[in-house]
């Protein structure tokens, strides 16, 4: 099997400089997943089913059901692709890693989520730099089912590539927004604060950090505000933002972003823990274990 991938350039991404690959789609060689690689999807899997009870939010935990992923092996793209473009019309592709922006917009502007094909080593359960099968599978897929969330994904790409034409300041507000719901998006159920962001939900010590510590703010959702805002690559984030309904989070990201984008100019970015006087606060954060630099 040619697993060489074509490394291009690195980007600032979710965990620091990472390759960024020009590889286009690849099949997913589904035969050659190794016993060592099915383990550790079993595992992962297994583990972060329990930490998910009581914790994600609903609407993750009825998609994940219904997109009927098991822990006993890797699945195949093939099958959740019959079930996904039945409810949603998304398609899953296969990819070597992170893509360059505009590719990775064209893709989710047509419905196609780009899913990295290889798995995590044994030692690297924990964490890695880079996002992996489990990352991508376990942690954004199931949304894909949602049909509000599979909306908002799509609007996301059309919007993505709209930035790119106009400069990297926009495209640098409009990655804040993708950091802050879709990667690590906390969700107010009727019995308290859930995930939704892949990024925690594919994360054990996250799952239960957002939740349960006293160190991260909690903040009301509001577009301007988190496109301000900086974060953590390196770390759990010091801020996370609540949406009160993926509705809530379609109706506010409907306007045209480019008069948005013209305002933002006009102000500085806000340091990944500040609070301010405007937010509506759920937890205001201890800051307990917060590094002093290094917000991006
Ligand atoms: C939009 C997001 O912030 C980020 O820049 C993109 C870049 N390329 C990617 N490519 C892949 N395959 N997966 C991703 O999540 C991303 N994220
Ligand atoms: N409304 C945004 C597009 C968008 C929708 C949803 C999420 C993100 C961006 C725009 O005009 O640019
Ligand atoms: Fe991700």
């Amino acid at each position: 099997m040619n697993t060489t991938p074509q490394r291009v350039e690195h980007q600032l991404t979710d965990k620091g400089y990472v390759p960024v690959y020009t590889t286009a789609v690849v099949e997913q060689p589904w035969s050659s997943y190794s016993s060592d690689d099915h383990a550790v999807w079993a595992q992962l899997f297994e583990r972060q089913q329990k930490v998910l009870v009581g914790r994600a939010s609903d609407e993750f935990l009825t998609a994940q059901r219904a997109m009927h992923m098991t822990p006993d092996r890797i699945p195949k793209f093939d099958d959740l692709n019959r079930t996904l473009r039945a409810h949603t019309g998304w398609e899953l592709i296969g990819v070597e890693g992170l893509l360059p922006e505009l590719t990775f917009f064209d893709h989710l502007a047509n419905r196609r989520f780009p899913v990295t094909w290889w798995i995590r080593k044994p030692e690297q359960i924990d964490y890695l730099s880079e996002p992996d099968l489990f990352h991508d599978l376990f942690g954004h897929v199931p949304l894909l089912m949602n049909p509000v969330f599979a909306d908002y994904m799509q609007a996301y790409g059309k919007g993505g590539v709209k930035a790119h034409g106009i400069d990297p300041d926009a495209l640098v507000h409009l990655t804040r927004l993708y950091w802050y719901t879709v990667e690590f998006g906390l969700i107010k159920q009727a019995d308290g604060l859930r995930i939704y962001g892949s990024g925690i939900v594919s994360s054990k010590s996250e799952s239960i950090y957002s939740l349960e510590s006293n160190a991260p703010n909690r903040i009301g959702f509001d577009l301007e505000r988190v496109m301000r805002t900086r974060y953590r690559i390196d770390t759990f984030q010091k801020t996370y933002f609540v949406i009160d309904s993926f509705e809530q989070l379609m109706r506010a990201t409907e306007p045209d972003f480019t008069p948005i984008y013209q305002r933002l100019r006009e102000h500085d970015s806000i340091p990944a823990g500040d609070v301010l006087a405007s937010d509506a606060v759920f937890n205001r954060g201890t800051g307990e274990g917060w590094l002093t630099d290094g917000d991006v």
